[in-house]
This record gives structure tokens, C-alpha cells and sequence, in this order.
């Protein structure tokens, strides 16, 4: 189980325009992803919170803590924002809904640096890529994420420039932080799960 201080920010508000189907409720190995990501994440008695621009029923449902974003279509930024607000959890992971093989032992790892140390997020790097949606940011980030979206600006890499963030480069399995954006990307997912 991941510590019971962080919190976790589900990302489901984007459009999937790519994808032509939401994301955060495409069946993936005959389960909707929101759900495939609760289960594997293995986040059991910590804070839940679901950034969506969509419908909330099907989470409600589920007994998902839905939100929506305080900036809509502003983009997964926004939806930080938003989760970082609702969030009662120093620490909050923030996981993209199209990770189908998000990996609750690299969200165990990444939790331990937080705790550990005194960034303000904390953002794996694998194959010299970082993941920023898949990362953890401390709550104080609100003052500075509200200003940094007020002047306009969107890109979360570019906000974590300006904050003290904390790259984590360590041998992470690289299928933890492969996203599906369109339908090949989807098969191909469904035929490594087959494997
Ligand atoms: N809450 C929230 N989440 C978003 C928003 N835009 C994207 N996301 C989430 O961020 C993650 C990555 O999204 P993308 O694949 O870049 O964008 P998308 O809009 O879902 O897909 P495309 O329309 O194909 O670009 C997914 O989990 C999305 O649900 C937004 O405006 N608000």
C-alpha cells in the first residue's frame, strides 16, 4: 500500500480527441481504466479525487469523488489545480487515466522521496523522458500554479521549471508511463496485457 499522507489526483478531463472515446472510461482488459487505475494503484483508504470535465455519473457510481476544473479545457495543468485544491493530502499523486500499467510500486518510490525530502513535486524520468503526469506535488503549489495558469500559461513542464522539483532517474519499468493517446495505441497495450 502506498503511505497513507499521499493523496491521489485522477486526471479524466481531457477531450480524447485521438482517441474518439473518453479515455478514463474505455474498457481496457474488459475493465474501464478508472477503475484498472484504482486497483492497481492500490490506494485503499487514502484521499480520492477525480478531475473531471465530464460526465460525473459513472464515477459517482463507483463511489469516485468527482470534481470539475476550476479552468475548463485548460488542460491537465488545470486539472492539477483543481485537484490540488479538493486534496486534504500534503502530497498528492497525480496519475493521467491512460496508463494502463501505472505501477503502484513506482508510486511507492516516488512517495518515499516526498516523504523524505522537501520538494515541491517529484517527477520520475525514464528512458530520459519525465512524467509529469504521473508525478507527486505538494500541496503548497496552489498559490503558484493559480498565477502561473492566470498569466496564461499551460505547459506542466514549463510550471515545473519554476518550482523546486525533484527528478527521479532510476531504472523504472518504462510500460508503468505508456500513455494511449489513439486506437493503435490502445491495441497495442491490449496485446502486451495479453502477453
Ligand atoms: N482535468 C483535466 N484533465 C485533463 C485535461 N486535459 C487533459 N487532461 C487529462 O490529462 C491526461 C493527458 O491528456 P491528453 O491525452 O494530453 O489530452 P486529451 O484531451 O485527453 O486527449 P486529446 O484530445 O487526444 O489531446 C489525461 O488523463 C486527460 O484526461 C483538462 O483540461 N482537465
Amino acid at each position: 500500500m502506498i503511505s497513507p499522507g499521499i493523496g491521489l489526483i485522477l486526471l479524466a478531463g481531457g477531450q480524447s480527441r485521438r482517441m474518439g472515446q473518453d479515455k478514463a472510461l474505455l474498457s481496457f482488459a474488459g475493465e474501464p481504466m478508472v477503475k484498472r487505475l484504482l486497483r492497481r494503484l492500490d490506494f485503499d483508504g487514502n484521499s480520492i479525487v477525480l478531475i473531471s470535465a465530464n460526465q460525473p455519473e459513472p464515477y459517482q457510481k463507483w463511489g469516485i469523488p468527482v470534481v470539475a476544473d476550476d479552468l475548463p479545457g485548460a488542460g491537465p495543468l488545470a486539472g492539477i489545480q483543481a485537484g490540488l485544491r479538493r486534496s486534504p493530502c500534503t502530497f498528492n499523486l497525480v496519475v493521467a487515466c491512460d496508463l494502463p500499467f501505472a505501477s503502484a510500486a513506482v508510486a511507492r518510490r516516488l512517495s518515499q522521496v516526498a516523504e523524505d525530502g522537501d520538494y515541491d513535486a517529484v517527477v520520475p524520468v525514464c528512458d530520459g523522458r519525465a512524467h509529469p503526469l504521473f508525478s507527486i506535488y505538494h500541496r503548497r503549489l496552489q498559490g503558484e500554479l493559480d498565477a502561473f495558469l492566470q498569466e496564461g500559461k499551460r505547459r506542466v513542464g514549463d510550471f515545473l521549471d519554476r518550482v523546486q522539483t525533484r527528478y527521479v532517474t532510476e531504472s523504472f519499468p518504462s510500460q508503468a508511463f505508456f500513455n494511449m493517446n489513439r486506437p493503435e495505441d490502445y491495441r497495442r497495450a491490449e496485446a502486451w496485457e495479453e502477453e
